[in-house]
This record gives structure tokens, sequence and C-alpha cells, in this order.
């Protein structure tokens, strides 16, 4: 089991071997054992010191030991290809990928959904969906485009990356930063879920304005890996992806030999159950940014590059409300998915492993049925149990891939959710 240390953005020290990492400096003449100090910077060196990320890494051997990088092929479904334009302004909804034909490790079984922005331009968000039955043996991956959000759905994902190693099951998200090297095993032999890659400016925690100093996501429900390597001198193969495509860089050995690192950068995990839910004690629905756990903000305050958002196990007690989600469109655009369980805007249709795009201006909300029943319940206190749904919000619209319009789970009738109301009688 690997350890972790508690807390967000804390500047954290972790060595898996007593003496590896240097007291009072961050790269003296000769580090301990040989070890090589390495800076990861996350932000500009310059950047504020509020938001500035880097680490410091000691390592077996210095990163850049690999010859020059070819195209990968191996993983088509993961790269960005020119897209098909012009996008009709449509909702999509897609049911859960099927896991029948997989053969493919987690980087090989990405299927790119929807981008937008360049993935080059240090801007944006792109959704992926992986499925995977094979362990990363000899490869690593690492990401210049982006953070990665990793959103299990079925099976539990384990990410053993260059600070450490995050076990994820589903209900738990974690975070590998932009340049962290890392493999993934499965340790239930197949896994699904979503990836978010945030190409914009790091995830962090929403401020809270009048809610106070508590709530949402708290900070010490962060999990950061402690220290940890592998001495493995076999051919491996650096997988990077990089203005959006795959290359590949021979190595003899593996890159995931960092002994000892301290600093503020580093992948974490947070247990979706730990978030502390807030809503309404008298009546309306809520905006669903009192949901959002992480957010990546843009250069325009309170308008965010990316939202995670979820909408959790929660009691309903709003009087004289219309308690599901409620009609609307939005300025925002929207990427949603399914975890476990039934989301309380569709009735039908939203499996879990399933994904949406609703974006900016295009009308949504309940379906027939959501909105039938939830018009006709009583409004006794109600819990939402067992479900757990999702949101990257975007204030870049989602631009489907190509090649996610031309797969069969692609549903051909989402409007059909918003057929046949009853128009409204107004008194003669
Ligand atoms: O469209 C959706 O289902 C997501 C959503 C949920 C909600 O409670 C309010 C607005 C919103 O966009
Ligand atoms: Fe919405």
């Amino acid at each position: 089991m690997p350890d972790y240390l508690t807390g967000f953005g804390n500047h954290c020290s972790s060595e898996a071997v007593p003496g590896a990492l240097p007291q009072g400096r961050n790269s003296p003449q000769r580090p301990a054992f040989g070890l090589y100090a390495e800076q990861l910077s996350g932000t500009a060196f310059t950047a504020p010191r509020a938001q500035n990320l880097r680490s410091w890494l000691y390592r077996l051997r210095p990163s850049g030991g690999h010859g020059s990088y070819a195209p990968y092929d191996g993983a088509p479904g993961f790269q960005v290809d020119a897209e098909g334009e012009p996008l009709a302004p449509n909702r999509f909804r897609w049911s859960p990928l099927a896991m029948d034909d997989v053969d493919a490790d987690l980087i090989d079984g990405l299927t790119r959904m929807a981008s937008n922005r360049d993935p080059g331009a240090m801007d944006g968000v792109t959704v992926h969906i992986y499925r995977a039955n094979r362990d990363m043996a000899r490869r690593a991956f690492f990401n210049a485009d982006a953070e990665m959000l990793f959103v299990p759905q079925q099976g539990r994902l384990r990410l053993l990356t260059e600070l450490g190693i995050l076990d994820l099951s589903p209900g738990e998200i974690g975070l590998v930063p932009r340049g962290v090297r890392f493999r993934a095993e499965l340790p239930d032999g197949s896994a699904r879920g979503y990836v978010g890659e945030n190409h914009g400016t790091h995830f962090r925690l929403p401020d809270l304005g009048p809610i106070g100093s508590n709530g949402l996501a708290n900070p010490r429900d962060f999990l950061t890996p402690c220290a940890w390597f592998e001495d493995r001198d076999e051919p491996f193969d650096l997988i990077q992806k990089f203005r959006g495509r795959l290359w590949v860089a021979r190595l003899d050995h593996s890159p995931l030999d960092v002994v000892a690192w301290h600093g503020n950068l580093a992948p974490w995990k947070y247990d979706l159950a730990r978030f502390n839910t807030i809503g309404t004690v008298s009546f309306d629905h809520p905006d669903p940014s009192i949901f959002t756990v992480v957010t990546a903000p843009s250069d325009t305050p309170g308008v965010a590059n990316c939202d995670f958002v979820i909408f959790p196990p929660r009691w309903m007690v709003a009087e004289d409300t219309f308690r599901p989600p409620w009609f609307h469109r939005n300025v925002m655009s929207e990427c949603m998915g399914l975890i476990h369980g039934a989301y309380d805007a569709k009735a039908d249709g939203f499996a879990p492993g399933a994904l949406s795009i609703h974006n900016l201006m295009s009308s949504h909300g309940p379906d027939v049925a959501s909105w039938t029943a939830a018009t006709e319940a009583s409004l006794a206190p109600h819990k939402i149990e067992g479900t757990m749904a999702f949101m990257f919000e975007s204030r870049w619209p989602f631009i489907p891939a190509a090649q996610a319009l031309s797969l069969p789970e692609l549903q051909p009738d989402y409007d059909a959710c918003w057929q046949g109301f009853p128009k409204a009688r107004l008194p003669i």
C-alpha cells in the first residue's frame, strides 16, 4: 500500500531511502549516494508566490538520458487530428464505450472525445475516455500539453509516477502534473474511466466566499504520494504528448527513479465521498458552482478554463421548488460523465460510463421523464443516494473529436430528451 502525505498545495518532503533528501539546500555539489538533483517547474519561475509550483527531484540518473523522439503511432485515439468542421451546435451524448474488444494499456486505450483550444497553446481542456486491460510494463508516459485529471469509473487504476504511487478506485480522482512521468497498472485486470487534460493553469481549490473557511473539498483530504522509485536497468519506451501528438524515445532504464523529492508540484488524489456538499435549506435549486471540487482559472476572474464539478449524494429539502437541474442555456460549456448510479436530470440514457456535451447556449436540462416525476413528486425531504456524476465546465466550447462522432455509442436520438413537453396553458 502506498503511503500518502496530506493537504493541498503543501510544500512536502519525502525520501524512499533515508538520507537521500538534501538538508538545507536544493542542489548540493554532491547529493547523497551520487543522486542527481533536478528541478521540475509547474509555473514560470517568476509566477507569484501563491501560485508558484515546483519540486526538486533526486534521482538515479538525470531525466535527460534518452535519444531523440520519433512519432508514436500506437495510440491513434489519444492524439489530436484535424477536426470535422463546421461543427453543428448540437447536444451530444455517448453511451458507455464498449469494453469487449479492448486490448490496450492506459495510453493506447485512450479515446479522445472532445477538445477546446489548441493543446499546445497552454489553454483549454481535452476530455478522453480510457479503456484498458494491460499494464504498462516497460513503458512510461508524460504529458507536456497538460496536467491530467483521472476519473476512474470501472476498475482500479494504479498510477506509478516519478513522485510516488497513486492508487485510485472509482469514486476517487487523481491528478498527475504536467511533465511528471508515470506508468499505469490495472489491479482488477481491466479499467474504464475519464481523463480531463487541463492545458491551462493548475487546478486549485475554489475560493469559498461567503461559505467561509470550511466546506466543499477540504484541503486535508487531498493525498500526495510519498517518494517511491524502481531501479530497473532494462529497455523502456518513454512516450511523450507534445502539441497534441505522441512521440516515443528509448531508454535503457526505468525513468521512474526518483528516490526523494521535495516541493509543492506533485500528484494528488481525492476521495469524492469526502466532499462536504452544500445546498439549499429553503427553496430553489442553486447554481452547480457550489459543487466545484477544483477549478483551473483563466485570466478572467470567475471565468474558469475548467471547473471540475460533482453531483454527489445529498439531501433534497427545498420547498415549493422544482428540485432537479432546471432548464437552462449557459454561456459556459459543459461536458458530463457518470461514475455510478443515476443522474437526477436524466431518467434514461445516461448510464455510468456515458458522456454528454452541452455547449454554450444549447438548451438543456431535465428530460421529459425527470421533469414529469419532479413536477409531480411530494416534496418531503428526500436523499439522493448511490450516485456520482461530474462535469468539466469550461469557458471554451467542446469540439467533439471526429473519431468520437463516428463511434457506434454516439446516441442518434439525444434531442428526443426534450421532445413531448406539454405546452403551458394560459387563462383565456
Ligand atoms: O446540465 C447539467 O445537468 C449540469 C447542471 C446541473 C445543475 O444542477 C445546474 C446547471 C447545470 O448545468
Ligand atoms: Fe447544464
